[in-house]
């Protein structure tokens, strides 16, 4: 380079400024024909950097090695070398660590490279870097052939990942036997290269060709090579806009939050296009919908792991648990039940005590008057709710009968009586000689308490011989305005009385353990405690077997409201260990009290307008 040339390339002079501040010898300010890559300006900024003992210099080294940096300024390079026409690259092996042949032909191919191209493509390099942050490394490379009218350009790709899969879904269009991008992964490693859209058409991968092959062949090409870490694509360029769209782009980057309100596993799901992308997840788990462009399959990410996949949308969702609830064929709705995600093979074998009742509880849901056929949940939009000093969220407890939450309930209450209470129910039943009214229940006459039911006063009752028992709300209204914790057990057909923005209860799901011996014998001692006395071997065993099958329709009855419930209960404690339940309800307790939690978006927006209307 002419050392009279007006206008040096700004980052390779900017580069030797760093430099000499920094006391690197260089020789690229003295003479021009020997202007050295910034790939190595950098790596002698990082060794001089080193020497210093000032935490500034630790972070530049930091910002100076990453990936994507190092990415750009390899681009930089190959345009510096096309404008000032000279020999930067001494050693191009060094450039790309893991040159293959292949890419040593694009670079190759270089020579050829529109220059124009390549700034668009660094501005949306640039862009994505500033927009995402990126877990792994990917590093991209392009070559395309000169555009000519009309005609789509071919181009050469090149995306180094880590073993992450590239992120593309593809379509075979069977008139012209193209091989179509049908999907980007938001976030995934051809989405984060930028250089690859939806449409794109795609020749080549690893220099294997594609056209001609069948389906499968297809298939597996792709994904054995996707899994790659350097993997070169030649594909037709579609339909692209002319520079990078941070519209389109933010528009996809428009998350939000929602609870999966099913399990799903891809691997098991015969409809997911691929499903190596696919997200499992299980029923509560809090998912990032990022883009819900196709109407049958949305991208989403855990909250944890920033990795996206394929869900299937509400839409789809919705309409398989229709379809699935109305086939009639007992082997089919077997083949296809998992899809609802949920009903789990039975933990232990049916014995004939209650073989009849098994496939009516796992099967006939139809049949199930307590379930509510209108409510079809899939996900569920939440956001984070902040504890508050007005309002603690009650703590309802909901099992199988004879789980144990009366028990919990009780030994919370008595740990603390003055921030857990339990609200007192009301009763139709005639007042007991030692019993007193309010303390042993609110005894009231029928008339009134039918009349509260019928207004919905009543967040749960039921009749026992003749007589009612409820919880009315206000009794749970007056602990919470006294700034308490309301704890309290209730049964499941009525926990929409009770899920609402007025309460927001935190719904905790009390679990026997599934192994049924383990459950016989933490229940045991207390039952035989209690019995009647047996006298004969005969009523002995009768009583065992009678125990043994009560234990069956408890893990039974606790399938059964997981199935059916299980998307309302914000977390699941199984009572195995009385000590150790006991402990664990106690943290989760505290945790609601004091950390933030999830709610249903819905009883946010219902507040804000009831506000609005004040
Ligand atoms: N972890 C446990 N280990 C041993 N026994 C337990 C455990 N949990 C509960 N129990 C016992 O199980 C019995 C039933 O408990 P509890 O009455 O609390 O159940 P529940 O869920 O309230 O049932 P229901 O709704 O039918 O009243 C009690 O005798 C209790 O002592």
């Amino acid at each position: 380079m002419d050392d009279n040339q007006s206008s040096p390339p700004p980052l390779l002079l900017s580069s030797s400024k760093q430099s000499s501040k920094l006391s690197v010898s260089t020789s690229s300010s003295s003479s021009s024909s020997s202007l050295i890559p910034i790939n190595t300006l950098i790596e002698q900024i990082l060794v001089s950097l080193r020497q210093e003992w000032i935490s500034e210099c630790d972070q530049l080294c930091q910002l100076l090695q990453r990936p994507h940096l190092l990415a750009l300024m390899q681009v930089v390079d190959c345009v510096a070398r096309q404008i000032f026409d000279v020999e930067i690259f001494a050693n191009l092996e060094m450039i790309l660590d893991n040159t293959s042949k292949s890419n040593l032909k694009i670079i190759e191919n270089l020579e050829n490279y529109d220059t124009a191209k390549l700034e668009t493509f660094l501005d949306i390099t640039s862009a994505k870097t500033m927009k995402l942050k990126m877990p792994t490394a990917t590093t991209t490379l392009v070559y395309s052939t000169p555009r000519k009218k009309r005609r789509p350009c071919q181009k050469i790709i090149q995306v180094i990942k880590s073993d992450e899969p590239l992120g593309v879904t593809v379509r075979f269009d069977e008139r012209t036997g193209d091989i179509i991008l049908a999907r980007i992964l938001v976030g995934g490693a051809a989405y984060r290269s930028g250089l690859v859209q939806v449409g794109d058409h795609i020749l080549e991968v690893n220099g294997i060709p594609l056209r001609g092959r069948s389906h499968l062949d297809v298939i597996n090409i792709l994904q054995r090579e996707s899994m790659k870490t350097i993997i070169t694509l030649k594909i037709v360029a579609m339909n692209r806009q002319p520079s990078f769209d941070s519209t389109a782009n933010s528009q996809a980057l428009k998350s939000y939050l929602v609870k999966a309100c099913f399990d799903y596993k891809p691997e098991q799901d015969p409809q997911i296009p691929c499903p190596s992308i696919g997200l499992a997840f299980d029923k509560g788990s809090i998912l990032n919908v990022l883009n819900k462009d196709d109407a049958n399959w949305w991208q989403a990410s855990k909250q944890i792991e920033l990795s996206t996949g394929l869900i299937p949308s509400k839409r789809l969702q919705e309409r398989r648990i229709v379809a699935i609830r109305d086939i009639k064929s007992q082997l089919d709705r077997e083949r296809y039940i998992h899809i609802l995600g949920g009903l789990l093979p039975l933990p232990f074998r049916k014995n004939k005590w209650c073989a009849q009742k098994i496939k009516k509880i796992m099967y006939d849901l139809s049949d199930c008057i307590r379930y509510d056929r209108e409510e079809i949940s899939t996900y569920e939009p939440v956001a984070r709710y902040f504890p508050r000093s007005d309002h603690c969220r009650p703590i309802v407890l909901v099992g199988p009968s004879g789980v144990g939450c009366s028990l919990l309930i009780s030994l919370l209450c008595q740990q603390n009586p003055n921030r857990y209470r339990e609200p007192l129910a009301h009763t139709t039943r005639y007042k007991r000689f030692q019993e007193n009214d309010s303390i042993d229940y609110y005894f009231v006459n029928e008339d009134w308490m039918e009349h509260e039911i019928q207004t919905g006063n009543f967040v749960c009752y039921s009749k026992y011989r003749g007589n009612y028992y409820g919880l009315h709300r206000d009794t749970i209204k007056q602990i919470v305005d006294a700034g308490a914790v309301c704890i309290f057990k209730m049964d499941a057909q009525f926990l929409r009385l009770v899920h609402t923005a007025e309460f927001k209860p935190y719904i905790i799901f009390i679990q026997p353990p599934y192994d049924l011996d383990r459950l016989i014998e933490t229940r045991s001692r207390n039952y035989y405690d209690h019995s009647d006395s047996v006298s004969s071997q005969y009523s002995q065993r009768k009583s065992k077997q009678r125990f043994a099958y009560e234990m069956h329709l408890m893990i039974y009855e606790s399938h059964k409201l997981q199935i059916l419930y299980g998307h309302k209960f914000d977390t699941t404690l199984i009572n195995d260990d009385l000590k150790e339940t006991f402990n664990l309800l106690l943290d989760t307790v505290r945790m609601v009290e004091m950390k933030p939690t999830w709610i249903p978006i819905a009883w946010i927006q219902q507040q804000n307008k009831s506000l609005c209307r004040i």
